[in-house]
């Protein structure tokens, strides 16, 4: 029997709340509205957008087609001994496909970091046996374009057709699509333009690299079109009108972080794609919910949630859950997507704009065309072992890491949060992320985790649009061996420092709390980190 999809509002008090918002969710027919494309339901300012941004209701129907082809290209591929699949998407190009083969224990590369390390070491795999899917709803996003003039390099220089190597997911019409065609790529599979990055992950850009990889995607559009009826219902019962009631009550009650722990659902990683879609749909305007995605049931933030935090498990709900949401991965993607469109319209803001990511993208480009200022940027408030400083210190500066940690900690604002950035490999310095849970663990701080760049396309959004309470710590390391990216004046490292020093300065520039760590050996420096982390206490 198939696993039923459902949300449970354990907590009471929340029931309570949520209820009058559900019936004026039910009164006002905003799931049906919904399901029929009607733009109005956000406002006359997003109306126009929103016009653009409904096709994703019905994926589970207008996807089907693409199942064939899929399965066509990828027995193809096989044929001629290609069989290992390196995406290169960011943000809503990539965070679908990455949770539907981890679940399904499918093995595909992702490529969403200008760390020089993580993609050399991408490079190094068995070529012979790659193709590059390169998917960019846009088509202009920067390390998408990298990673393929990398990688067609690399082919190049290995004697392979790099075009016969590359597959493009974009819109139509877009510079990607064009290049592609110009290039004679192999193959070019032009998305629904109506559907936004974070809403598409049945759209081609989730399914494609994720059925080419040997997931199967024909099942996640079976679980969603399950549930598809029950989401268009204008009733309390329907399960995304409840999640969205729940979420935007306790926003209203003051609890706008949503900390997601993973109490057995059986996806692996939902958390990555849901954070990308809460935090980028609702973080602006001052306001949005905060996803705070932890390690598990047992981890700090999600045991001991405070009143400005909801606990939800995905997975069955257990002692701590408020709120518990359970289904299949193709059904989840749906409703999470329903319920994060309806909060939008509870919280008073766009569901479908991203105001505030341009304005790093903007910083970063900006030094990229003067390399000097990135290179002669400001002197290091204080070098400790192998860890220089940058931020404006107080007391601290004389002091170890642990002070400087905890005078940073002790400026997170009352109810805030606290977001470490790493700008480093996610493979090789993957021990970064235990930082989260140590100082959510030491302090009692609502503490987030992101690797950069790919938190620019996810969480950057609310850092810089959402609730003005957050402080941000950055880690940064030193690049032992650059790659160059070919026809273009920078590396991989150039770039990677540029998006680290363009996002502080926005977040800077606005009043926002800044603090940067950077390795100058990265294996030293980050243990010198986390025992510094350790040093910290309530
Ligand atoms: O698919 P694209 O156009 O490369 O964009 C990738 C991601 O970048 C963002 O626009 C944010 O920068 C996301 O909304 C999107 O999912």
């Amino acid at each position: 029997m198939a696993e039923r999809t459902t949300v449970e509002i354990v907590d009471p008090r929340l029931a309570e709340a949520a209820r009058d918002r559900l019936d004026s969710l039910v009164s006002d027919r905003v799931a049906s509205r919904l399901t029929a494309r009607d733009a109005t339901l956000w406002g006359p300012d997003a109306e126009s957008e929103a016009a653009i941004r409904l096709s994703w209701t019905t994926l589970h129907k207008s996807s089907r087609p693409l199942i064939g082809e899929i399965e066509a290209l990828r027995a193809e591929l096989r044929s001629e001994g290609l069989d290992r699949i390196v995406l290169a998407g960011m943000g809503g190009s990539s965070l679908a496909p990455e949770v539907i083969t981890a679940t399904e224990g499918v093995a595909l590369t992702v490529l969403d970091t200008t760390d020089p390390g993580q993609v050399a070491d991408a490079l190094a795999g068995d070529l012979e046996r790659t193709v590059l899917v390169v998917s960019s709803k846009s088509g202009t996003t920067v390390e998408t374009d990298t990673h393929r003039r990398v990688f067609a390099e690399a082919f190049a220089d290995s004697g392979i057709d790099a075009a016969s190597r590359m597959i493009v997911v974009t819109d139509p019409g877009s510079a990607l699509a064009e290049l592609a065609e110009s290039q004679g790529y192999r193959r070019v599979f032009l998305a629904d333009p109506d559907v936004g990055g974070r809403y598409s992950a049945l759209t081609a850009f989730g399914l494609v690299p994720a059925g080419l990889a040997g997931a199967d995607v024909a099942r996640l559009l079976d679980q969603a079109a399950l549930l598809a009826d029950e989401l268009a219902a204008d009733s309390p019962d329907n399960p995304a009108l409840r999640l969205a009631a729940a979420l935007g009550a306790a926003h209203d009650a003051g609890a706008e972080k949503v900390v997601l722990a993973d109490t057995g659902s059986g996806i692996t990683g939902f958390g990555d794609w849901a954070e990308q879609l809460v935090a980028e749909s609702t973080g602006k305007q001052g306001t949005g919910l905060l996803p705070v995605v932890v390690e598990g049931p047992h981890a700090p933030g999600y045991t001991d949630a405070d009143a400005t935090a909801t606990a939800v498990a995905v997975g069955p709900a257990d002692d701590v859950a408020a709120v518990a949401t359970t289904g299949p991965l193709g059904a989840q993607f749906l409703l999470w997507e329903y319920a994060v469109a309806v909060a939008g319209r509870l919280l008073g803001i766009n569901p479908f704009d991203q105001p505030d990511v341009e304005a790093a993208k903007k910083a970063a480009r900006t030094l990229l065309d003067n390399p000097q200022a990135l290179t002669a940027s400001e002197e290091p408030a204080a070098v400790i072992g192998a860890v220089e400083v940058y931020g404006s210190l107080g007391a601290a500066a004389r002091g170890t890491l642990g002070e400087v940690l905890r005078e940073f900690a002790g400026g997170v604002a009352d109810g805030g949060y606290l977001a470490v950035q790493a700008y480093l490999d996610r493979l090789d310095d993957a021990s970064a992320s235990l930082v989260r849970g140590e100082i959510a663990r030491r302090t009692g701080i609502p503490t987030t985790f992101g690797w950069g760049p790919r938190f620019l396309h996810s969480t950057g959004q609310y850092h810089k649009g959402g609730h003005r309470n957050g402080s941000f710590l950055q880690l940064t390391g030193a690049v032992e061996e650059d790659v160059a990216v070919p026809g273009r004046p920078y590396t991989l490292g150039t770039l990677q420092l540029a998006q680290a020093l363009g996002d502080a300065q926005v977040l800077a520039d606005t009043g926002r709390p800044v603090l940067r760590l950077h390795l100058t050996d990265r294996a030293a420096g980050l243990a010198d980190v986390v025992r510094a982390v350790q040093e910290l206490t309530r």
